[in-house]
């Protein structure tokens, strides 16, 4: 895989590089709330614009639907680039349109431009090859060169991140660099007990990371929205909590084997429950009962680990050598439904473990809540991603750097 450093030593001066980034960040009606994955590809950005490039950021928000929606616009993000960097950034209206084309024929040298969310496009995602590949060839005349460093995406098999690397000269970012140093050492060198915490909304992707993680671990905590999907398998009725009923056999079997081969497969004993999800933007207090896991009444929701859960979970991890922790263990953004994420988070920066803190909603959740990132042995800005390295997976954009 080619380094950026190499890539800055051939020279990019005047060169248009197209930096595929993750600014998939947290907002609140408009405002960042966390801009962790911003401040994670400045290295790269900033290195590139001082080099001389005319430097292209490019990257999705959230999960449009192919079309553009406002609610899902990189504007925010694009300014608070600017403000990093400490010069205005341009930003394209479009992602390969008329805004984006004259944006980018606009940038003198040293100069940063953004464009729109590039899942604003339906080629974007497309699981068609065609497809994905006629709006990569659409990318690839915005620039000469392309830099990979959006980390929490390289597990996507998307045109920014799979196609368009094949279509030009292409190098690794810092970022990329960092990230793929961290995880490789927990690959190869695992100080045991390895426990693994699991949680977030992200249900289906993650519980599908079960399956490998199962030969690898000595010990998984399920919390978040993951753990209704394992508490029905179990035969619990779960209320209207989340629930991936498709994976319930492929959960009874990981049960099952977790049982088999040894591994400690550890479920919530309570949880907190309300009515529904709680209003996000107003924080105002809720509802809300604690409750034996296997009781959850129906019209409720798990929205937390309860009491005895945390102490359970603090428990599991003192011990251990290495942990990976991806996905909140409650829905943290709510001050009811905090204290979980927050009792895991404790148990990291107390044990004497290396620890590995994964994913966009994870790694704010950890600064949001006041604790300080440094405490931890690593913050990836990848969850999906991170977990899906630890499995051993060929990850699309990063065999697409190597090709
Ligand atoms: N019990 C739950 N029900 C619904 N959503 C939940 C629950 N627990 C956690 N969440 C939500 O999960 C989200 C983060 O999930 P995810 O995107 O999978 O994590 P990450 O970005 O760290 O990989 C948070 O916004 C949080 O509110
Ligand atoms: O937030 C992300 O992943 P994560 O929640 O697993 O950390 C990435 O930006 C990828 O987003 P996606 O899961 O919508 O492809």
């Amino acid at each position: 895989m080619k380094t950026i450093d190499e890539l800055l030593a051939e020279g990019v001066a005047g060169k248009r590089v197209f930096v595929r980034a993750d600014l998939n960040v947290p907002l609140d009606s408009g405002t960042i709330t966390d801009d962790g994955r911003i401040r994670a590809v400045l290295p790269t950005v900033k290195a590139l614009a001082d080099a001389g490039a005319k430097v292209v950021v490019a990257s999705h928000l959230g999960r449009p639907k192919g079309a553009p929606d406002p609610a899902f616009s990189l504007a925010p993000a694009a300014d608070r680039l600017g403000e990093l960097l400490g010069s205005a950034v341009a930003f394209a209206t479009d992602t390969v349109g008329e805004s984006a084309r004259s944006t980018v024929a606009g940038l003198t040298d040293g100069q940063v431009a953004v464009i729109e969310n590039l899942r604003f496009n339906a080629g974007e995602t497309s699981k068609d090859d065609a497809e994905r590949g006629a709006f990569a060839d659409s990318l690839a005349e915005l620039a000469d060169l392309y830099v990979g460093d959006g980390f929490g995406a390289v597990h996507r098999k998307h045109a920014s991140v799979y196609d368009l690397p094949a279509r030009l000269p292409h190098a690794a970012g810092f970022l990329i660099a960092t990230e793929v140093g961290v995880l490789k050492k927990l690959t190869e060198d695992v100080k045991r007990p390895y426990v693994v915490a699991l949680g977030g909304a992200k249900v289906s992707d993650k519980l599908a990371v079960i399956d490998q993680l199962l030969g690898k671990a000595d010990r998984i905590l399920i919390g978040g929205g993951m753990a209704y999907t394992f508490l029905k398998a179990q035969g619990h009725e779960i209320g209207i909590s989340l629930l991936q009923e498709d994976q319930l056999p492929a959960v009874r079997e990981y049960i099952e084997r977790a049982e088999r081969t040894g591994v400690e497969l550890v479920l919530p004993v309570d949880v907190l429950v309300s009515a529904g999800f709680p209003d996000l933007k107003a924080k105002a207090p809720t509802d809300f009962a604690t409750v034996a896991a296997g009781e959850i009444p129906g019209g409720q929701m798990g929205l937390d680990i309860g009491p005895e859960s945390r102490k359970l979970y603090a428990s599991k991890l003192a011990d251990a050598g290495t942990v990976f922790w991806n996905g909140p263990m409650g829905v943290f953004e709510h001050p009811d439904y905090a204290e979980g994420t927050k009792a895991v988070a404790q148990a990291l920066i107390e044990s004497p473990a290396f620890t590995v803190v994964g994913g966009g909603d994870s790694a704010a959740a950890v600064r949001l809540l006041g604790f300080d990132e440094n405490a931890f042995g690593h913050i990836s800005t990848g969850g999906g991603a991170s977990l899906e390295y630890l499995e051993g997976k060929t990850l699309p954009g990063l065999a697409a750097l190597e090709g």
